[in-house]
């Protein structure tokens, strides 16, 4: 398990967290979300030993995490950290980078597991590519390959599809975190996208404004978000008085009912529209398997998620 006691740290003045406290269980999928600069990375590094905590301790086991203070070299052995920017060498090939931390010594079963990783991340055909040849989706994926390829306990993800396209990302999505749970690897990931986290967290945590506002599995946060921020990193979502917090697909139009509104504007995403529409001088959100026309009156009514 992975425990985090009464956390606090700063880089200046200005505390970046405060009295963070949680543990994560081994082997489960664990999310951080947050906005923007709310210390997701910090928190990640932190737990990887790159900073000296102001207070607090963290836990691995019974192992201590300490930061440089205590160590010449930085990160457990047990654990890999994959940041946003991609530590690869240039000038030899994705299957040399992602080999570079394993043994020598048996050279069959080292190419196998080169061969095991380039699966996982789907990166077969590059195996023979020089890194400085390659995009910057597919560095991403040969650091996450890289990362793993000698099984560590822990694995800390920043962002980690960020640089992938849609192409892609949802596949080494479930092929990389189902590699995880098969391996039983702690994974702790950073993120901005609700997709790393609805299917595959056990549980996911909030961050804002140095403190954690929220905690539980994305099924409970995504059924009761205690407020905006937190509906907002899942969906489309409108705030109406007296009804609270309500997602787009909570609201349907019917024939009669009390909430009467003026359609704005109709957004085609696919199999839906996402309607605005005018509610009382708000601006309200909702989805329509058609498009409604702009002036249109209309009434709403409210499903039970
Ligand atoms: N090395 C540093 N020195 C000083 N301040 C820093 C440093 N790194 C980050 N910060 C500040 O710490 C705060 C948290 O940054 P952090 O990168 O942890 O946020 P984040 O939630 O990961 O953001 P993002 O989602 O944009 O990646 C920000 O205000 C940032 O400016």
């Amino acid at each position: 398990m992975l425990q985090v006691n009464n956390l606090t740290f700063q880089y200046k003045k200005k505390p970046i967290l405060k009295n963070i406290s949680f543990t994560v269980n081994t082997g489960d999928h664990f999310s951080i979300i947050g906005e923007s600069g709310s210390g997701k990375s910090t928190l990640l590094k932190l737990l990887y030993g790159t900073y000296n905590l102001n207070e607090g301790q963290i836990f691995w086991k019974d192992n201590e995490i300490l930061g440089p203070k205590h160590n010449l070299i930085i990160g457990p052995e047990y654990m890999k950290y994959v940041a946003q920017e991609f530590d690869l060498m240039p000038f030899i090939t994705v299957s040399e980078n992602i080999g570079a931390y394993l043994s020598n010594f048996y050279p069959e079963e080292k190419q196998a597991r080169i061969q095991e990783l380039l699966n996982v991340v789907e990166l077969q055909p590059y195996a023979h590519t020089k890194a400085k040849e390659l995009s910057g989706g597919q560095k991403q994926r040969v650091a996450i390959a890289k990362a793993i390829a000698k099984q560590p306990e822990v694995l800390l993800l920043d962002e980690p599809f960020s640089h992938i396209d849609n192409f892609k990302k949802q596949s080494l999505r479930r092929s990389l975190f189902k590699y995880l749970k098969e391996k039983q690897i702690t994974c702790i990931v950073a993120t901005h996208d609700k997709d790393d986290v609805l299917s595959f967290s056990d549980e996911m945590m909030v961050l804002h404004e140095a403190k954690i506002i929220a905690k539980g599995t994305p099924q409970q946060l995504y059924k009761n978000p205690e407020n905006k921020l937190i509906a907002s990193f899942f969906d489309e979502f409108n705030e109406i008085e007296n009804y609270g917090i309500l997602y787009a697909n909570q609201l349907k139009v019917v024939k009669k009912s009390d909430l009467k509104a003026i359609v704005n504007q109709s957004y085609f995403k696919g199999y839906y529209y996402l309607i605005e529409a005018d509610l009382q001088g708000e601006k309200v959100y909702f989805e329509n398997d058609k498009a409604l026309k702009s002036g249109l009156s209309i009434c709403l009514s409210i499903l039970k998620m």
